[in-house]
């Protein structure tokens, strides 16, 4: 669409009062990687058979599926051929890589989601040296997905039914669905687009089971795609978001897969059945604990585009004077509109920042399980559990309140807002749901809670604990550091107050489960401990006022160094040009029901009715 920048929006730039280049090139991780980034974008936002003549919302379930299928494709040729002229696209330095491109290209999930970021990851990270030499080839025929969840289990995966057993005679695993409940479900791809996957099943030698572990199967002919025999296998239906995902389920009656497709970097079962352990129980888990972390940094570009659209809309609409004898004000002047969206933007930035910083640690402590060293696993998995339950709920709940920032037209489907809305709110469900990642780390605190309160030596990550049991913590200061203090009080304090309702429950002569259990709410729930006193909340309050004044004059410009491209918000109300009422009434031109001046309805449902009454 051509013409004119919105006048509001040229004024807002205008009073900028930073380089937003320069905060791009921040947020990019370097000036090369802005570079990078956009040259990627400019390829693939080229490539004229990746954009729909009809909006998706048009378009039935199967054949948003199709169209998402093609479009995949495209996208999956243009990976590889990035890959062989070497440029490295899953750098996630930064999470505006080639994935944040897609966003704008499917408007959706791309149904290929899993194959490239779950199944092939799951390999690279958990197969032998062997395996990955035989499977992860740039031209392999598989397509393939990460099929764990069952009808019956999602978060208690130790109860997965799914079973592989040894066949000494055959040297094969015998892949078994014993009970409907037992039927995977979920798994992005599989539905129709994966002819293969990788299965969380129990594994068993003769007669024991010796828990889950990871197959490969290929589930359907790599030429005509008909699934093999003893493979049940589908699409499970419509859902709130994900639609172009395929989400699908899968049963096996008595499937036979080679003894070498059970993954076996870690773990492995010899020719004779004999059972090597790994190194640390939860290897397996690798693929969750990986994606959580990922899914930091993803959940924060989404509220970047959250923001970008909220924030640059406020500044175009006009509602209501603030004065009765000024001209209606833009809503961003608005105090409380201010309240919330820049929370938003604050909170992109957080999550990237920390979901770059456990990128890192990620990247070391893989580095250390290399070399055999164990000893950070579970700090990270208490790390990556907490935060990546905290920033999906964090982003489903600020994507929300950008949407209803924006009135009405922020429940128009071509706000998009309604789409990263639908996409973020699953993340706090799936790859662990929120309570149950929670209760996770808790259980990770009240272990070194255990120990404070035993007297016992303490890592110096928790020497905090043994400050607030001697009740060195200073008054409350209203800084940086004042805060971060504040913070540790809080844990300090609630990890205390579930630990002491643990152990009464113990000493009434609750087992530790159902002490624990009884326990739940103070573990995931944040309590009253602080060292922060009413006059200091007051203080805070107008300081916070104030950061919002400084900050409103920023605003568009802090939204338009996250550089995200009109084609990958997809929004009538987010675009850089502020046209809002210009594109809306655009899109509403695309809707079926605009085709004919008299629908035919009329006709045969309406006419029948009002001209009868008239006669
Ligand atoms: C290239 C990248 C591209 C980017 C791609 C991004 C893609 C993002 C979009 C994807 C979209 C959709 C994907 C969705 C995929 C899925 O949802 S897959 C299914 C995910 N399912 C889950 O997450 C299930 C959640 N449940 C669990 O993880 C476990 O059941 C749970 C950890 C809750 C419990 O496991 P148990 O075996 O029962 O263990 P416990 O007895 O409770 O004790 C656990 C001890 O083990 C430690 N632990 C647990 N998990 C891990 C781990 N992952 N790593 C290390 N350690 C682990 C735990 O701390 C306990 O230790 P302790 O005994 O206290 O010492
Ligand atoms: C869009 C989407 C994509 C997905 N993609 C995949 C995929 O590609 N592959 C795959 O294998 N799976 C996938 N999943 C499945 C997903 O991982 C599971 O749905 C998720 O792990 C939650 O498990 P559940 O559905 O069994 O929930 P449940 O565990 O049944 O949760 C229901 C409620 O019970 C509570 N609860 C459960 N256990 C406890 C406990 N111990 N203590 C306290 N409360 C508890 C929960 O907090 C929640 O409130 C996907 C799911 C979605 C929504």
């Amino acid at each position: 669409m051509g013409g004119r920048v919105n006048e509001d929006l040229i004024k807002e730039r205008r009073k900028c009062t930073f380089d937003i280049k320069e905060l791009t090139h921040i947020i990019d991780c370097g000036e090369e990687n802005t570079i990078k980034r956009k040259q990627i974008d400019n390829y693939i936002l080229n490539i004229k058979e990746l954009w729909d003549d009809v909006p998706e919302e048009y378009l039935s379930h199967k054949e948003r599926y199709e169209n998402a299928i093609k479009k995949a494709f495209i996208v999956l040729k243009v990976l590889r051929q990035l890959h062989t002229g070497n440029i490295q696209i899953t750098d996630h330095r930064t999470p505006t890589n080639v994935y944040s491109i897609q966003d704008g290209i499917f408007r959706n999930v791309n149904p290929l989601l899993i194959h490239i970021g779950l199944f092939w990851s799951t390999i690279a990270a958990q197969a032998s040296t062997e395996q990955q030499a035989e499977w992860l080839q740039p031209d392999s025929s598989m397509i393939g997905t990460y099929v764990q969840t069952e009808l019956g289990h999602g978060s208690f995966i130790r109860g997965i039914e799914t079973t592989a057993t040894y066949d000494s005679t055959t040297d094969e695993f015998i892949l078994h669905t014993p009970r409907l409940s037992a039927y995977k479900w979920w798994p992005g791809g599989l539905g129709n687009t994966a002819n293969a996957c990788l299965v969380m099943a129990q594994l068993y030698i003769n007669g024991t089971c010796h828990g889950l572990h990871i197959f490969l199967a290929q589930i359907r002919d790599f030429d005509t795609h008909k699934p093999l025999p003893g493979i049940k296998v589908g699409e499970i239906g419509p859902k709130m978001g994900f639609n172009t995902a395929d989400n699908g389920f899968l049963g096996f009656d008595n499937h036979r897969i080679p003894r070498t497709n059970m993954l076996m970097k870690n773990v492995q079962v010899l020719r004779d059945g004999t059972y090597v352990k790994p190194k640390h129980d939860k290897l397996t888990y690798g693929s969750m604990l990986l994606t959580r972390v990922t899914l930091i940094s993803d959940l924060a570009y989404q509220l970047s585009k959250a923001a970008t659209i909220a924030v640059r809309y406020s500044a175009v609409r006009r509602q209501s004077p603030i004065k009765s004898n000024e001209p209606e004000r833009q809503i961003l002047d608005f105090v409380s509109q201010q309240h919330k969206l820049f929370i938003t933007i604050a909170s992109s930035h957080v999550y990237r920042v920390v979901g770059l910083w456990m990128w890192n640690s990620h990247k070391r402590v893989t580095a250390d399980i290399h070399e055999g060293n164990m000893g950070q696993l579970p700090e990270l998995h208490a790390l990556a559990c907490c935060l990546k339950a905290i920033s999906s709920r964090d982003a489903s709940a600020l994507v929300e309140q950008c949407r209803l920032a924006c009135g009405g037209h922020g429940y128009m489907m071509a706000s998009n807002l309604p789409q990263i809305y639908a996409y973020t709110t699953a993340a706090v469900t799936y790859e662990g749901e929120y309570t149950v990642l929670l209760l996770q780390t808790a259980r990770y605190l009240v272990k070194f809670w255990r120990l404070a309160a035993e007297h016992k030596p303490l890592p110096q990550n928790f020497a905090y604990f043994e400050d607030y049991i001697k009740k060195n913590f200073e008054q409350w200061r209203n800084s940086p550091e004042g805060i971060i203090e504040g913070f540790k009080a809080i844990v300090a304090g609630k990890t205390k107050a579930a630990y002491d309702t643990l152990q009464c429950n113990l000493r009434n002569g609750r087992e530790f489960e159902e002490a624990w259990n009884m326990a739940s709410v103070q573990l995931t729930n944040a309590s009253e401990y602080s060292t922060i006193s009413r006059n200091d909340i007051e203080a805070l309050q107008s300081r916070y006022e104030e950061l919002l004044a400084l900050i409103r004059p920023n605003a568009v410009g802090l939204v338009d160094a996250f550089d995200i491209r009109d084609e990958v918000l997809c929004s009538t109300l987010g675009a850089y040009d502020g046209r809002v009422y210009e594109r809306m009434m655009e899109e509403a031109s695309k809707s079926p029901l605009n085709e004919d001046v008299v629908n035919e309805s009329f006709h045969k449902y309406i006419r029948p009715v009002t001209m009868k009454n008239k006669l």
